[in-house]
């Protein structure tokens, strides 16, 4: 790849034996892979021995030539200049234009006097593409671990996951050693809700010591995550895992967290959370799948099924609410199913969106299950469950705001470069209208969901479940309802290219189909939102609310 080339040389390859073209300075060499470029060949052929930097940008995002790269390139011209140094890992800003002399002074006096430095700034510096800490802004909650781990997960993504997502989700599958790779990196160790566990697994993060791991971290890391712009990839990776281990972790008895846990956390056992059957959705406290002693009282025997259960078709372990009582509520009990005890069969459902997130029916024949799986106490499953909730939920406002900001970004790129009616979609006032209205309510939301995180860690468990319940709910319904924005008005920004799969548009089309599976599963919208209201107004009543 080191190989210098002259425009000369490139030249003589302008025949389609011999299939040479020059992009940014790179040489490459497509005479093999004309055959299969999407594209057609001709395209290439007309552009053989030249350069095409102009052609290729037009048609094509940066996630080809990363893909394509280390296959087809074959140099650089003689007249590129040496690439710059290495970039730290926290990319300093770019140089910005020098204000003049008495602007500068300014805004020197302008600072209050007590300012905390902000962060360095991060990426590609878009207005709202990224949270504005990203852009040096000033913010209370990071510090230089969250930039570190920031840093972290987006080399990893960027490099070893972005280039791959479209192929995986269409093959519904994503690598078992990538998810291997969740648990070496540490990162499963973090997603639990709670500190990290560093007393059940050797790995670790390797920016993050264990005893600063906070919850905006595992923020961090489910929003890098998702930059991959794949509702499917990231519920392969944490879907199952970050609703299913963390109940254990909780209300697990000892000998079977030591048991069982290690092997979880260091992404060797895959486990999910299954609530849902095919007749109790939202309406949980209905639910039907029964599990009753054995007679000699050692284990329980569960019959049933459950339906949407993200990553049970891969899973060795399955946390399952089942009824041990009498109707409602009160009869719930929450039970760790091991697959390699027998009776349970997982089927893959076909469904609009989240393709490779492994959706499944699960049906529980005379499942047997040790008495000392059971999560929390006997009839008191239901707390557990609404524990829970509040975490799952901020999991898919996390990811549900960035998709948005994905449409957004995406949007704002591809405006700047095509032109339609004699000037860039940026240009017209109608683009822009679209662009400010979904930046918004990004915003908005990621603001709340901000505090909302704080408040979660700064308040001990129950105190958070009561309080924030209600605020998390109604969030969780914006961020939805946002997310559909999104992907909507960058669909239309994109127009036919987002209505065909893969290509410029294709993060906005598999998002597009993504939206269902954020707006109903963890409580779908309606009921968020009433219960916003019921839960924040009982709760506050309890706290003195004054009406
Ligand atoms: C290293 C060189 C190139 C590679 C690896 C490459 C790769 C690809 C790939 C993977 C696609 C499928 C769409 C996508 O995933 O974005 C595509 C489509 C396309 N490419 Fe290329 N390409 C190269 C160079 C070029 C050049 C130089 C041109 C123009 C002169 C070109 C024109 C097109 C066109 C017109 C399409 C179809 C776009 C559409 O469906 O809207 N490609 N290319």
């Amino acid at each position: 790849m080191s190989q210098k080339v002259s425009k000369e040389q490139v030249a003589v390859h302008n025949k389609s034996d011999s299939l040479w073209i020059v992009i940014d300075e790179d040489v490459y060499d497509v005479t093999k892979f004309q055959d299969e470029h999407p594209g057609g060949k001709k395209i290439l052929q007309r552009v053989a021995g030249k350069d095409a930097s102009k052609q290729f940008w037009k048609y094509h995002n940066e996630g080809i030539l990363k893909k394509y790269k280390s296959q087809l390139q074959i140099g650089s011209l003689d007249t590129k200049k040496a690439a710059a140094p290495p970039a730290p890992a926290v990319a300093p800003a770019p140089a910005p234009a020098a204000p003049s002399a008495a602007k500068a002074k300014a805004i020197a006096d302008a600072k209050p006097a007590k300012s905390e430095a902000p962060l360095e700034p991060f990426g590609d510096l878009i207005p709202f593409a990224d949270p504005s800490w990203y852009q040096g802004q000033h913010s209370p909650y990071y510090n230089e671990t969250h930039a570190a781990l920031r840093a972290e997960v987006r080399e990893w993504v960027e490099s070893e996951i972005e280039p791959y997502v479209t192929e995986w989700d269409e093959g519904k599958k994503v690598p078992d050693s990538l998810y291997k790779q969740m648990g070496e990196r540490g990162y499963l160790g973090g997603l639990l809700g709670v500190h990290f566990p560093a007393e059940y697994t050797k790995y670790r993060v390797k920016s993050v010591p264990p005893e600063k791991w906070d919850h905006f971290h595992e923020l961090i890391v489910t929003d890098e995550l998702s930059r991959a712009a794949s509702g499917g990839l990231v519920w392969n990776l944490i879907g199952g895992f970050g609703i299913g281990c963390p109940p254990l972790v909780k209300f697990g008895k000892k000998p079977l967290l030591d048991r069982i846990l290690p092997g979880i956390l260091a992404g060797d056992k895959r486990i999910c959370l299954a609530i849902t059957e095919p007749d109790a959705g939202s309406d949980v406290a209905n639910l039907t799948c029964e599990a009753k002693l054995s007679e000699d009282g050692k284990h329980y025997i569960v019959n049933g099924e459950k339906k949407w259960i993200t990553n049970g078709i891969w899973s060795d372990y399955f946390t399952v609410a089942v009824r041990t009582g009498g109707e409602g509520m009160n009869g719930i009990s929450v039970l760790l199913v091991e697959r390699e005890n027998g009776g349970v069969s997982t089927r893959r459902m076909d469904c609009q969106g989240v393709w490779s997130s492994g959706t499944t029916y699960i049906t529980f024949e005379d499942t047997k299950v040790p008495v000392e799986n059971l999560i929390g106490k006997e009839n008191q499953g239901f707390k557990v469950i609404m524990t829970n909730f509040n975490h799952e939920r901020i999991g898919i406002v996390i990811q549900s705001l960035r998709f948005s900001r994905v449409c957004y970004e995406e949007s704002v790129k591809y405006a700047n470069k095509r032109r339609t009616f004699g000037k860039k979609l940026i240009d017209h006032p109608v683009i822009r209208m679209k662009l400010a209205d979904m930046a918004r309510q990004i915003e908005a939301a990621y603001n709340w969901l901000e505090n909302v995180v704080y408040q979660a860690q700064s308040m001990e468990e129950t105190e958070a479940m009561l309080k924030m319940g209600g605020a998390i709910a109604g969030l969780k319904a914006q961020s939805t309802k946002t997310f559909e924005f999104c992907a909507r008005e960058a669909s239309q920004i994109f127009g036919g290219l987002s209505y065909s799969r893969g290509g410029q548009g294709g993060k906005i089309e598999r998002l597009y189909r993504d939206v269902r599976a954020y707006a109903i599963p963890g409580g779908s919208e309606e009921i968020m939102l009433d219960l916003s209201m019921r839960q924040s107004l009982r709760v506050y009543q309890m706290f003195g609310m004054k009406l």
